[in-house]
């Protein structure tokens, strides 16, 4: 199902929690809403399952205006954070509830939960009570739960925090492979980046109110819009330095009135480089190196340089000797006007 917000407001009183959305969630697409704690993630969950009406502006399913609709009437499936099983009924039971809440047949809502069991993998669970599951389990279950319905629209709220590191990743791949499978149009509610970047085909950057940016995870990082998704979207966090205070060391092609009209010079961990390569460079830094580390496969260096410290994904462990000098790629480096718009893209606009 197609679902479309035109310019959706939401209010609480004096605040605007959602400003003029706009954006469409395309048929069998799985789009991750990312935000911030605040950003109005769940309020826009509960717009889409009719818990709440916009105070502006309209809701389309496949082109029909359900800004007032019923929520029973809408199709709308969601799993939760918590789980929310039933704990005094089994998984088969727990799987089966809505089919039992819509008076379907005893045999056929146990065959349907018996395949729906088997689409998220818990299939070899189905006499045990809720509290004999793991939590991953336990979120397979509510996801089977809600498949049973057949939504037309599935909304996931940060249906991962609650599980432990291991069991996370494992999820994360499941999510996707379920939604792949049942071809539901989905939108998954999350403050991680990781999880977002990881599962979903297109990201919905959302803070104070507004959408900051939407697109690939590779478009979000290598093209982020402005300052706020530069900072949100990458680990280790962009480097982000005065622009008078980098002026100096800055020798090649960026165009002067961009320069002029810019506060903040934003360089990527990997765009310090401790080589020249055969990318086009923009000047050279002198430093002292502070500290390594090997965090997994990745390794970051901090360094000390006349604009203060500075995070490099490039310098190679030492051994030999210490690096005296950084470069600073085009590619990974912008340029933010004092309200954040990107006004320069190193890789884009060079
Ligand atoms: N019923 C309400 N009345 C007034 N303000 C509310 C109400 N519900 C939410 N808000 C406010 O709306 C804003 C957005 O809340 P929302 O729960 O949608 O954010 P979120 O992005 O889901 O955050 P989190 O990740 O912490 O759950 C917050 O500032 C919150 O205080």
């Amino acid at each position: 199902m197609q679902v479309q917000f035109t310019d959706i407001t939401l209010r609480y009183a004096q605040q605007t929690v959602l400003d003029r959305l706009n954006f469409t969630v395309q048929d069998g697409e799985l789009v991750a809403l990312l935000g911030p704690s605040g950003s109005g993630k769940t309020t826009l969950l509960n717009l889409l399952a009719g818990l709440l009406t916009p105070s502006a502006g309209h809701l389309l399913f496949n082109g029909t205006d359900v800004t007032h609709q019923d929520p029973r009437h809408r199709h709308v499936g969601m799993v939760f954070q918590d789980y929310a099983l039933y704990p005094h009924l089994s998984v088969l039971d727990n799987i089966a509830f809505p089919l039992k809440m819509a008076h379907v047949n005893r045999a056929t809502r146990y065959a349907q939960a018996q395949k729906y069991a088997q689409l998220v993998h818990v299939d070899d669970q189905l006499t045990k009570f809720p509290r004999a599951l793991s939590g991953g389990q336990q979120q397979r279950v509510a996801l089977a739960r809600t498949l049973i319905k057949q939504p037309a629209l599935l909304l996931l709220d940060e249906p991962l925090s609650n599980l432990d590191a291991a069991l996370r990743l494992e999820l994360r791949d499941e999510i996707r492979r379920i939604q792949r499978l049942t071809g539901v149009t989905t939108l998954l509610v999350t403050h991680d980046q990781d999880d977002a970047l990881r599962i979903a085909d297109r990201i919905i950057v959302l803070a104070n109110g507004r959408i900051q940016q939407s697109g690939t995870g590779a478009a979000l990082y290598r093209h982020p819009q402005n300052q706020f998704v530069a900072q949100f979207i990458g680990t280790p966090p962009i480097n982000l330095i005065d622009v008078a205070a980098i002026r100096p060391f800055i020798h090649a092609e960026i165009p002067p009135e961009r320069l002029q009209q810019a506060a903040t010079f934003g360089i990527r961990s990997e765009a310090l480089t401790f080589t020249t390569t055969n990318q086009p460079i923009l000047g050279q830094l002198p430093i002292t190196l502070e500290r390594q580390l090997q965090i997994g496969r990745d390794q970051q260096t901090l360094v000390h340089s006349p604009i203060g410290r500075l995070i490099s994904s490039q310098v190679p462990l030492t051994g030999t000797q210490s690096p005296t000098t950084l470069f600073l790629q085009a590619a990974g480096s912008f340029l933010f006007a004092a309200d954040g718009r990107c006004l320069w893209d190193g890789d884009a606009d060079a």
